[in-house]
């Protein structure tokens, strides 16, 4: 008898350093025991310490790739990240698999501080996406860059009011010795609270969460237990991520720490 695999499938850009996007989404997968698909939607040239370049892949090809994947696989979550251009989000929408659960994570700028897409697909991932999704996972500058609202929990709640089930705004870049993330939904607001880990290593913290958070939903979780089961896995990609060597700028979270 074969085992049926669970798939998930990252719709993101490609990380030649492999810290973060399609690179970190798939270590991801298989870290969590689900089998990772990935439709590639722009490549950058990107290292430890900056982004040297972003290159959108054409829309068409993004339609191509995901037609080839959805046609076949049976894909159990979506997870989007880096989308390229206003053209691509619209390809992307109109390409996923209409009945499984959706993770947008909403991404702008690298850890870097690089900006990775343009304004109009922000636009785009607001109207297309966010209205479609299971969780949006902005950081503190995409939450206020998508909703207009300064404060993280209206920004939440405005996500929520464009049809989104959950929001988590994460507080990765909010300063202090505790990291807040708030998750957002009908039912009111959850503040997840932990102590800031020590360490410059935080390329691919945000992939690495909605990347878990999707392998999570593949796997049956409901929202609220598979951003527990997510944090709790990248707290310890964190924590042993801080340990080891990548690169000599911001090097990646250790994806791999619990194969270890
Ligand atoms: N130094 C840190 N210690 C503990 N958790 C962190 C740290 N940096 C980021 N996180 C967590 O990583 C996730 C991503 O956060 P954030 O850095 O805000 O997003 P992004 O990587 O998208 O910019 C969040 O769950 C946040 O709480
Ligand atoms: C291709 C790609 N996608 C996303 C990010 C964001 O990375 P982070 O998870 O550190 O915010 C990145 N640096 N590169």
């Amino acid at each position: 008898m074969s085992v049926r695999e669970t798939v998930v499938l990252t719709v993101a850009g490609s990380d030649p350093s492999g810290g973060a996007g399609v690179q970190a989404d798939l270590k991801t997968a298989t870290a969590l025991g689900v089998y990772g698909a990935s439709v590639l939607t722009g490549l950058t040239a990107q290292n430890t310490r900056r982004v040297q370049e972003v290159h959108p892949l054409p829309a068409a090809f993004v339609s191509a790739q995901l037609a080839s994947v959805v046609g076949d696989l049976d894909v159990r979550a979506v997870k989007t990240g880096m989308l390229g251009d206003a053209a691509v989000v619209a390809a992307v929408a109109a390409g996923l698999p209409p009945s499984s659960p959706l993770v947008v994570d909403p991404v702008v700028v690298a850890t870097s501080g690089d900006r990775l897409v343009p304004q109009d697909a922000v636009a785009a991932i607001r109207a297309l996406l966010v209205p479609r999704a299971a969780v949006v996972t902005p950081n503190a500058p995409e939450a206020r860059l998508l909703t207009g609202a300064a404060d993280l929990v209206e920004a939440g709640r405005r996500l929520v009011g464009l049809g989104a089930r959950h929001a988590l705004v994460k507080g990765g870049h909010v300063e202090g010795g505790t990291v807040t993330d708030l998750l957002v939904s009908a039912e009111g607001v959850v503040e997840l609270s932990a102590p800031r880990v020590d360490t410059p290593h935080t390329h691919g913290t945000g992939c690495t969460l909605s990347a878990a958070i999707a392998a999570r939903l593949a796997l049956g979780d409901d929202v609220s237990t598979a951003v527990d089961a997510a944090r709790e896995y990248l707290r310890g990609a964190l924590l042993s991520g801080a340990g080891r060597q990548v690169g000599a700028g911001h090097g990646p979270v250790d994806h791999l720490w619990r194969l270890r």
